[in-house]
């Protein structure tokens, strides 16, 4: 048997941060950085970015730090970022209209081929040159072309359907933003968006300093307010 490591979930959602930053450095012309360093700018403890980077190889030199451009380049291999991805879209309404609208995704390979939705009056429009369709083509769209990747941007109770359709159709990765969790089969990876997630990360550090002075009160301070 071989020994095949598994990655943990937390290290991989560290990735795309190292990604980031990395490739900041190198639009500064920074050629190589120390795990100190590193950890000054990203906020993540040097020996946490050790650790991490462990994971896929021996890639720090002692006394070197680490060869930045070799950094960003391993990242992005793990990352999965050599491939092109396309990828469609169902439910062209604001969230997936934005999404087929922003040019940037392409930049690292993520092309949205094809947007899909029920409403007359959005089929047959294009958002920058994509055409949307009728969802009812989403099944000979799927056998026609390659398509990597589905996008569910449709109404919460409409989401699974369309899931259904995308994974019998061979899509095997779904990035869902409709507020349910997908039943799928095995083999199919459905990655979730919560926008609400992190802004609820922001109010409660908007509210911690009060919560702590109040956690951290002795009880015979706090008095019933009347
Ligand atoms: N995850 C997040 O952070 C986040 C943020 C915003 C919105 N959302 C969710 O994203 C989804 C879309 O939000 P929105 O603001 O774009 O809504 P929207 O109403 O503007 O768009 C939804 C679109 O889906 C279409 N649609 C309905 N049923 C369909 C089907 N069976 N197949 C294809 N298209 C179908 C509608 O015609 C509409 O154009 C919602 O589920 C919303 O809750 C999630």
């Amino acid at each position: 048997m071989g020994d095949k490591r598994q990655i943990s979930m937390a290290v991989v959602r560290r990735l795309p941060k190292y990604h980031r930053y990395l490739l900041e450095l190198i639009r500064n012309d920074v050629d190589r950085i120390s795990s100190k360093e590193l950890s000054d700018r990203i906020g993540f403890t040097a020996s946490q970015i050790r650790q991490d980077l462990n994971n896929f190889g021996d890639f720090g030199q002692q006394g070197y730090g680490y060869n930045v451009k070799d950094l960003y380049n391993e990242i992005s291999n793990i990352l999965g970022l050599h491939a092109n991805y396309n990828m469609v879209i169902a439910g062209a309404g604001n969230l997936g209209q934005a999404i087929a609208g922003y040019s940037n995704f392409e930049k690292e390979g993520f092309r949205v081929k094809a947007l899909f939705d029920i409403n007359p009056k959005l089929i047959g429009l294009s958002i920058r040159d994509i055409e949307i369709f009728d969802i009812d083509n989403l099944r000979n769209y799927l056998h026609d072309n390659k398509v990597d990747i589905g996008i569910i941007c449709t109404p919460r109770v409409q989401a699974q359907k369309v899931a259904d359709v995308m994974v019998k159709n061979g899509i095997t990765a779904i990035w869902n933003f409709a507020p349910t969790d997908l039943d799928v089969p095995r083999g199919v990876i459905v990655e979730n968006v919560h926008l609400l997630d992190s802004l609820l990360t922001l109010t409660y550090r908007v509210n911690e300093p009060k919560l702590l002075d109040y956690i951290n009160k002795d009880p015979e301070e706090i008095v019933e307010e009347e």
